[in-house]
């Protein structure tokens, strides 16, 4: 008995020696890897760390407008600066446009998702071509290519103005019986226009959102929108209030986004369920594949052409769990960003009336709905491109890109940078300058999309105003600081490089002709109550993306007055 408890005993002594061993071992090697780091970085200039867990990011997440602040240091500190970040590590910002071009061209190899970013895809997205990295990525990307062709998109147009139209009959019989217009939550309804556009487009399924069906995607989405109260438990209830801890700790500890959080189940449940819808709609279209339901030759879906990558003799060849996955990222990628990026412009389109007229006007002098050549154009309909362009300059569904460097790399600069002290960089061209930042494997990089996109400095002094007349004039609107930028059109919203959004074609397809239907029949504006008429406050509510809401409304509502024009 003795024995067997002494033995016991030794064996507990044992293994917390070395849990605790192995727990040191790993806090050592985090450390002497950050200070690593931190001796191979070039002293780059920087704001001060404000807190000694969070550093700065907890400020950036807090702001109004995380882009506003990135270019204030930017101004301050240089177009390549560092910033404090969780617990004593740092962050390097690249504003500086031969930097983020060398930065987005090695995206995947070089600079890789960090572990909180791959966590969360995984738990979304599963392992699809979001996480995938180098070969790996870019076997699925070859595979998923052709179903992003202009052929097939030009195709899929009828799809974008069938949900364009099923929309107006709904709204056309709300607006009936109340003449001097309804008031319409818009974004609800441009998240059912995209959800019915990508489930018919990208797997022959109709979600039938617009007639009002309901269905888990939409559900879940819903819920993260803040529209519809979520099943609250004792637990989620007590970590509600630390979801922004949560998440920031997890950009160095990935496994505490593991935390029962609302959000943490929410998204377990909106992966179950897509996941779920993604393998009946793959089964039924095997099924009808099987029984030559399906024309094989003309079937250009995206289910369609994943399933051809099924061919065992393929090299393209995906395995099940990436087909499901890659589903799923289809699904949640076309449809929060195409419906954010219509709202707002409706938003935009109410806060300056005089550009929804003169877009009106554009509009009524085209013969019929707008053809896909005519919307692919940017100079047919000019001014539906530039309000189109504009809106995704000025609001980028995704605000940052945020990356590690897999192995060691010098970013080069557009001209030399001042650095905060004499640096030992072997890139250094005096003292203080450098031509080109070292960065050691294991940094994490910022580039802050929306700040760029915004930026003065590339914008010029009426960046942050909505002027889709920069766009004209045969480019020449576009100041020459903007076209160093690379990028779709000189901007970083679709991203750059290898991981560029492949649903782009798609995404300006479906934006230009929803609303290209929308303002030639309606008119928008918001609900001004009172004497003054003052336009209501726009915020943004933190969902998967941020959305636009109205100030005082619950979750992302944006609730216009739409009329027949
Ligand atoms: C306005 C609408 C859209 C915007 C602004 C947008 C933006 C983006 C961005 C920024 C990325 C890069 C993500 C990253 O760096 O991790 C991306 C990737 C991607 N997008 Fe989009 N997107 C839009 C619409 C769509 C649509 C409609 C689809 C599909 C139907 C789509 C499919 C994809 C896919 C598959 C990727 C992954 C590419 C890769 O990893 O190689 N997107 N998108």
């Amino acid at each position: 008995m003795t024995t067997t408890g002494s033995s016991t005993s030794l064996y507990a002594l044992k293994l917390s020696d070395i849990l605790f061993l192995s727990l040191a071992v790993w806090l050592i090697s985090k450390l002497v890897s950050r200070l690593r780091q931190n001796l191979n970085l070039a002293p780059l200039k920087g704001p001060p760390r404000e807190s000694l867990i969070f550093g700065v990011l907890k400020h950036v997440n807090q702001a109004p407008d995380s882009g506003a602040v990135y270019e204030e240091w930017s101004a301050k500190y240089g177009p390549v600066y560092q910033i404090p970040g969780v617990l004593g590590s740092k962050r390097v910002v690249l504003m500086d446009p031969k930097a983020v071009a060398h930065f987005y061209a090695r995206e995947t190899t070089t600079y890789v998702q960090t572990g909180m970013s791959k966590s969360f895809i995984k738990r979304m997205f599963g392992n699809g071509i979001l996480v995938a990295e180098g070969d790996s990525h870019k076997r699925q990307r070859k595979a998923l290519t052709p179903a992003f062709s202009n052929t097939a998109i030009r195709r899929l147009t009828a799809v974008f103005y069938d949900s364009a139209y099923k929309l107006k009959t709904m709204w056309d019989g709300m607006i009936e019986s109340n003449p001097d217009g309804q008031v319409i939550d818009v974004q609800s309804w441009m998240n059912r226009v995209s959800l019915d556009s990508i489930g018919i487009a990208g797997f022959s399924h109709d979600f039938n959102s617009l007639a009002g069906e309901a269905s888990s995607v939409s559900d879940l989405f819903d819920t993260f929108a803040g529209l519809k109260p979520p099943p609250k438990t004792l637990i989620s209830k007590m970590l509600a209030p630390l979801t922004l801890i949560i998440f920031l700790l997890g950009t160095v500890f990935p496994i505490v986004l593991s935390l029962p959080t609302e959000r943490s189940k929410l998204m377990k449940k909106l992966r179950a369920d897509t996941t779920e819808i993604a393998d009946v709609l793959l089964g039924k279209t095997r099924k009808e594949k099987e029984l030559g339901l399906v024309d094989e030759k003309g079937d250009r879906s995206i289910v369609g052409l994943l399933i051809k990558a099924e061919d065992p003799n393929s090299a393209l060849r995906l395995s099940k769990e990436e087909i499901s996955a890659q589903m799923t990222t289809l699904l949640l990628a076309g449809y929060e960003t195409t419906s954010i990026s219509l709202t707002w412009a409706l938003v935009e389109l109410c806060l300056q009336p005089h550009i929804q007229a003169k877009l009106r006007e554009e509009l009524s002098r085209v013969s019929g709905d707008p053809t896909w050549d005519q919307l692919t154009s940017a100079t047919d309909i000019p001014y539906l491109d530039a309000v189109v362009q504009e809106t995704l300059r000025m609001h980028p569904p995704l605000g940052e890109t945020v990356r590690v460097a897999a192995t060691d790399d010098v970013v080069p600069l557009s001209s030399p940078l001042s650095l905060s002290s004499s640096s030992s960089s072997s890139t250094t061209t005096s003292s203080s300058q450098t031509s080109g930042v070292a960065i050691p494997k294991g940094t994490s990089i910022t580039i802050p999309i929306r700040g760029i996109n915004r930026s003065e400095a590339f914008w010029g002094e009426d960046a942050k105003s909505f002027r889709p007349e920069r766009w004209l004039e045969n480019g020449a609107g576009i100041p020459d600081a903007a076209k160093e930028v690379s990028g779709h059109r000189h901007l970083l919203t679709f991203v750059d490089g290898p991981r560029t959004c492949l649903g782009k074609g798609f995404a300006l397809a479906e934006f230009k002709a929803v609303l290209s239907v929308l303002i030639r029949n309606y008119t928008f504006e918001f609900v001004m109550d009172g004497e003054d008429k003052v336009p209501p406050k726009i915020e943004v509510h933190r969902s998967i993306l941020p959305r636009p809401k109205i100030e005082g409304q619950q979750g992302a509502r944006v609730p216009l007055r739409v009329r027949r024009v």
